[in-house]
């Protein structure tokens, strides 16, 4: 075979690379142990013939592309099943290489994820032992999806009109949806995927309402896969992304299933109807704060992808005459380009980083909870709330902007960035809303608030709001590490003006739910600027705690990273540090010139760092970000692939435009 001529500028871009691109993707992927794992994985995927589309997926129908990713999935599933790859899907520091293989095999998204990213996971943490051992003999009989969200209510989950009436004669629940509103609308995998949902409905014993619980539902035959009498489900329709999801809606007329098909690991309903209640009601929400907890590093994934593509191709593409006597320049050597890309290249870093400790939070906080410490649950769902908020909203935001980087060839779908783009803007609402999720933070701010103006300590997170409502404000440095005090500085600062204005509220005669809403705006800006405080601090500390462990030219390249990602938002944030710091106009003139230097400093090294995310071309599915920088024949050849480009004259010219040519000659 001959070997695929490499674009010299990309070629160009490697060789003044000055650090080991091999040592970063090892850090990457979290040790080399991983990357060997990984690449095992990815060997074997995807050189699976059957897995190979013929025709793009965006030409297909709806239909089409539903059954050839279900087709697809279900080789997935098997390879997985066989254990060839001698692990199941797993979420080592909250990312997990093995599954995201999924993005090799399905451009979009697959029916299956919500068996693997909810399904599952709430049977583990939900259902008792003794349930889990029935269930698990079950086995792959059971594919399910996660069935919460009802067409009239999705952030109000105490709103939700479904209803399991337990019937103490036959220890039966009766599963019904009153009416349109209380059908299921949106879990993925439902419409025609599935066999069972864990379905969240309003439980009655004894006359009495206990609240929300899960509850194990077969909605389908096994065999026959025809849906039970008593259930209508069927597909949503299409979306602005998620495609091949399968969302479903579900409504149930009166139907059975028996009483052990609560999930009882927190609370029960005994044989007689009694009800026993959980240690805290608040265990049933315990799939949503694991998937927040994920949301943080899988963005920051979507986001490597989104910034190899754009760093590559900006490598390749030339642009403008800015000097009349030399060749067009690269864009990537454009300034401006380099502000819309670095940031994003930055941001993927630190959610990768941030996620990892996010998630080792959540595990020790999980094996408390196993030994019935719950005292971190508040913090870790305050914390998790936040940064799924932030992560998913600055992702997207950062993935809009490596489109636009693109120019036109990004609005391209064989670019891949709008199905990207798909993908990580569905993370702003699904698993609580942005909005909703800064606000129960805000509870949680609040509350520590108060707890620092009576003089308490505060718990390790919101610990920097003693110190600032102390000093009043922030003695500001251009260093790291003044930055960071100025984040939380505008945190403190932004917390504090939002429960005064809470406070004054009550005060004057408000409710205090009208109060919370008359300065909801308030509190969404402190919660999203202690979600900053945090993001920075930890991305900062990890970093330097990690470069004292690699090459010196390497800890440099993840030194200006992080350097860059806390300038630029000390920049964005310059009205909110003017405000709440002591930071004058120079110290804003010198974050901008340090600004522009890193921009500088990492230009060399752009393609490097973004090799380094080690995205393999079938991962990327991007004719504009592919390892050789072949940008413009891919785009040719996946032009080619285009039905309307297999025959020369297409049947509608002559049914209607030749029609309308001869009425306009008479
Ligand atoms: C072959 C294939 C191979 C591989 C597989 C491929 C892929 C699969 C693998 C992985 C996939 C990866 C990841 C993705 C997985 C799934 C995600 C996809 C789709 C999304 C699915 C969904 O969207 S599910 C639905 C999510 N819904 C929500 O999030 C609803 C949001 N609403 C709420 O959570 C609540 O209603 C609320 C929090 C807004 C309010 O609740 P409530 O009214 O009950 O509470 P109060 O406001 O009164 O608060 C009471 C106190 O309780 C505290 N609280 C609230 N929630 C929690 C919690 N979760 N934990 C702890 N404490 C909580 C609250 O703060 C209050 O405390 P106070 O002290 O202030 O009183
Ligand atoms: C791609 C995708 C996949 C999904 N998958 C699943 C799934 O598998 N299973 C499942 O059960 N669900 C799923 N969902 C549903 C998802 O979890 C909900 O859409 C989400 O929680 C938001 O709820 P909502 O749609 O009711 O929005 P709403 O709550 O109606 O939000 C509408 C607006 O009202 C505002 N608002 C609402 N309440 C408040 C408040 N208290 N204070 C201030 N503002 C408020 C919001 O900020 C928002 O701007 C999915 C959704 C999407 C988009």
């Amino acid at each position: 075979m001959s070997e695929v001529k490499v674009n010299e500028d990309l070629v160009k871009e490697r060789q003044k690379c000055s650090f080991d691109v091999e040592e970063l993707i090892h850090l990457v992927d979290g040790g080399k142990h991983n990357t060997l794992e990984r690449k095992k994985i990815e060997q074997y995927v995807l050189s699976i013939k059957e897995l190979k589309d013929e025709v793009p997926e965006e030409y297909l129908s709806h239909k089409e592309r539903y059954e050839n990713s279900v087709r697809k999935g279900c080789i997935l599933f098997m390879v997985l099943m066989k254990g060839i790859l001698e692990r199941k899907p797993s979420r080592n520091d909250g990312i997990s290489y093995n599954y995201k293989i999924i993005n090799g095999v399905i451009k979009d998204i697959t029916p299956f994820m919500l068996h693997f990213g909810m399904f599952l996971p709430t049977l583990a943490s939900q259902a008792s032992p003794e349930q889990q051992q029935e269930w698990l003999k079950k086995g792959i009989q059971m594919i399910g999806t996660y069935a919460q969200t009802e067409l009239g209510h999705g952030t109000f989950l105490r709103g939700l009109e479904t209803t399991a009436t337990y019937d103490a004669d036959t220890e039966e629940f009766v599963i019904h949806s009153p009416k349109v509103t209380s059908y299921k609308w949106w879990p993925g995998g439902l419409a025609q995927t599935v066999n069972h949902c864990i379905v969240m409905a309003q439980l009655y014993t004894k006359g009495k309402n206990h609240g929300i619980h899960p509850f194990l539902v077969q909605i389908r035959d096994i065999e026959t896969h025809m849906p039970l009498p008593g259930i209508k489900v069927g597909d949503i329709g299409p979306k602005l992304g998620f495609q091949t999801a399968n969302n479903g809606f579900l409504g149930f007329d009166n139907y059975r299933i028996p009483r052990m098909n609560m999930l009882m690991k927190n609370s029960q309903v005994l044989k007689d109807g009694t009800y026993v209640k959980a240690k805290n009601d608040k265990l049933t929400y315990g799939t949503m704060v694991f998937v927040r907890v994920t949301i943080v590093a899988d963005v920051a994934y979507e986001l490597a992808r989104a910034a190899t593509i754009a760093v590559r191709y900006a490598a390749v593409r030339h642009q403008s005459k800015p000097k009349p006597n030399e060749p067009e320049p690269q864009i990537l050597d454009y300034v401006t380009q380099q502000h819309k890309l670095f940031i994003a290249v930055a941001t993927s870093h630190a959610f990768r980083t941030v996620g990892r400790w996010l998630w080792s939070t959540y595990t020790k906080v999980i094996a408390d909870m196993r030994h019935g410490n719950m005292d971190q649950l508040p913090e870790l769902h305050a914390l998790a709330c936040c940064l799924k908020a932030v992560c998913s909203k600055d992702a997207s935001t950062c993935v809009e902007q490596c489109r636009f980087a693109c120019g036109g060839h990004g609005y391209m779908q064989s670019s891949n960035l709008p199905i990207i783009y798909g993908i990580v803007t569905a993370t702003v609402t699904y698993e609580g809303e942005h909005t909703v999720m800064l606000l129960q933070t805000a509870r949680y701010l609040v509350k520590a608030y108060k707890q620092a103006s009576e003089g308490k300590s505060l718990t390790p997170t919101v610990a920097y709001m003693t110190k600032y409502l102390k000093s009043g404000s922030h003695y500001w440095q251009n260093t790291p590490e003044g930055i960071i005090g100025g984040f939380q500085a505008v945190a403190t600062g932004k917390i504090k003006e939002a429960c005064e204005s809470l406070f004054q509220h009550v005060k004057s005669g408000k409710d205090y739910e009208d109060a919370w809403n008359l300065s909801s705006v308030r509190l969404i800006n402190a919660s999203e600027a202690h979600a900053r405080a945090v993001l920075c601090e930890m991305f900062w500390k990890e970093i330097q705690r990690i470069s004292t462990t690699v090459s010196p030219s390497l800890a440099i390249v993840l030194t200006q990273l992080a350097e860059l990602y806390l300038n630029y938002w000390a920049l964005e944030k310059r009205g909110d540090m003017l405000m709440y710091s002591t930071i004058t106009k120079e110290d804003i003139s010198s974050l901008q010139r340090r600004y522009e230097e890193l921009l500088a400093l990492i230009r060399p090294n752009a393609v490097g760092i973004v090799d380094a995310f080690d995205i393999r071309d079938e991962i990327l599915c991007s004719t504009l970000g592919a390892y050789d920088g072949r940008v413009y024949e891919r785009l040719m050849e996946e032009a080619m692939k285009s039905p309307l480009n297999k025959e020369p004259v297409n049947q509608s010219f002559h049914k209607y435009i030749k029609p309308l040519l001869i009425q306009a000659k008479l």
